[in-house]
């Protein structure tokens, strides 16, 4: 199920706050709302994120279509600042925000309507790119998807994380439907609750097997040997392959580690961040701690109580097994091997 409808005039998104009960569609006819949407996670995955960042600069661009030629690339330029600050971990928002600012800097002689449509189709194509890469992604991973593998996955990183299809959930459509017979243990993945509500939900409608466990039985499943493998997404991988992740994974990595468990990170290489040279220079999204102290609207912990809600980890380099990317796999990653992606 995508997260995404451009209609050409508004970017319709699948509130994911209210999944799995409910499938209500929010249509976002201008860039405020496409940035709000993405603050409050109603669409949320590092490459969903991009791809929503992408069309907002072109509902953006469309409300300003009766600006003069020199307001209209200030005005868009105050688009594209309004987007970067809706999350700041996942790179491919930064990514598509660049990516588009270059199209828009490449054809600033062009009229605003000229301008505005080359924009849109811009939009259009990072769109299908994901979907395409992400479909590359999952045969790069069969690799290393064992017939009958049971596989432990964090947070969600499906067709509702991306534009469509998925990144580690990618691999894992990908290996099912080579008839690899996999099975799925999803971590619920508090606080959002991502696994339980999302990651369940698109495999249970995919008949792909899945068992939602709570995030503190992962140590158990590893010890009694219930899992072959584990395979999570990315929001920004640097240089030197350290990957933050859903805030977690490091937990499951050291884990894994312990047990002898592969560890995979699946990712498109628009989640690489070359300009950082190591993890310990991400930015760790801090996000509100009633997401944390209430559950469905129910106060969990005592009123004036603090909470700590730190949205991602990073995972060290050496504890990964391999990155698999839409390029191909990188096995042991380090800045050495990350490097020859490029
Ligand atoms: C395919 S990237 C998905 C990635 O994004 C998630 O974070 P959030 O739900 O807060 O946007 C999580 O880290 C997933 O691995």
């Amino acid at each position: 199920m995508q997260p995404l409808r451009f209609t050409g005039r508004t970017l319709d998104v699948l509130d994911q706050t209210l999944l799995p009960e409910q499938e209500v569609w929010e249509t976002c006819d201008t860039y405020e709302l496409v940035a709000e949407a993405i603050e409050k996670m109603k669409v949320r995955g590092a490459p969903a994120i991009g791809a929503t960042a992408a069309y907002g600069i072109a509902i953006g661009a469309q409300q300003g279509l009766e600006l003069s030629k020199g307001e209209f690339l200030s005005y868009l330029e105050g688009v594209c600042e309004r987007l970067a600050k809706t999350r700041p971990t996942a790179v491919n928002l930064f990514w598509a925000i660049k990516r588009m600012r270059g199209l828009i800097q490449t054809n600033a002689d062009l009229d605003v309507a000229d301008l505005t449509k080359l924009i849109i189709a811009e939009a259009n194509l990072i769109a299908e790119e994901d979907v395409r890469l992400n479909k590359q992604m999952g045969q790069h991973g069969l690799p290393y998807i064992p017939e009958n593998a049971r596989i432990l996955t964090h947070c969600n990183t499906g067709s509702l994380a991306t534009v469509d299809y998925g990144t580690a959930l990618g691999v894992i459509r990908a290996a099912h439907d080579a008839g690899r017979n996999v099975t799925v243990y999803a971590d619920e993945t508090r606080p959002y609750l991502q696994g339980a509500r999302l990651t369940a939900f698109e495999l249970h409608r995919d008949n792909i097997p899945v068992t939602v466990v709570t995030d503190s039985m992962a140590g158990y499943l590893m010890q009694q040997g219930m899992v072959d493998l584990v395979i999570v997404g990315a929001d920004r991988i640097t240089a030197n392959g350290d990957a933050a992740n859903k805030i977690g994974t490091y937990s499951l990595a050291v884990l894994a580690k312990h047990h002898g468990i592969p560890f995979y990170v699946a990712a498109p290489m628009s989640t690489v961040d070359y300009e950082l040279e190591t993890g310990a220079s991400i930015e760790i999204e801090q996000r509100s701690a009633d997401e944390v102290v209430f559950i469905g609207g129910k106060r969990m912990a005592p009123e004036g109580v603090s909470a700590l809600h730190p949205a991602f980890d990073v995972t060290p380099h050496e504890l990964i097994t391999a990155i698999i990317t839409d390029r191909g796999a990188v096995e042991s990653p380090d800045e050495e091997r990350m490097a020859k992606l490029k």
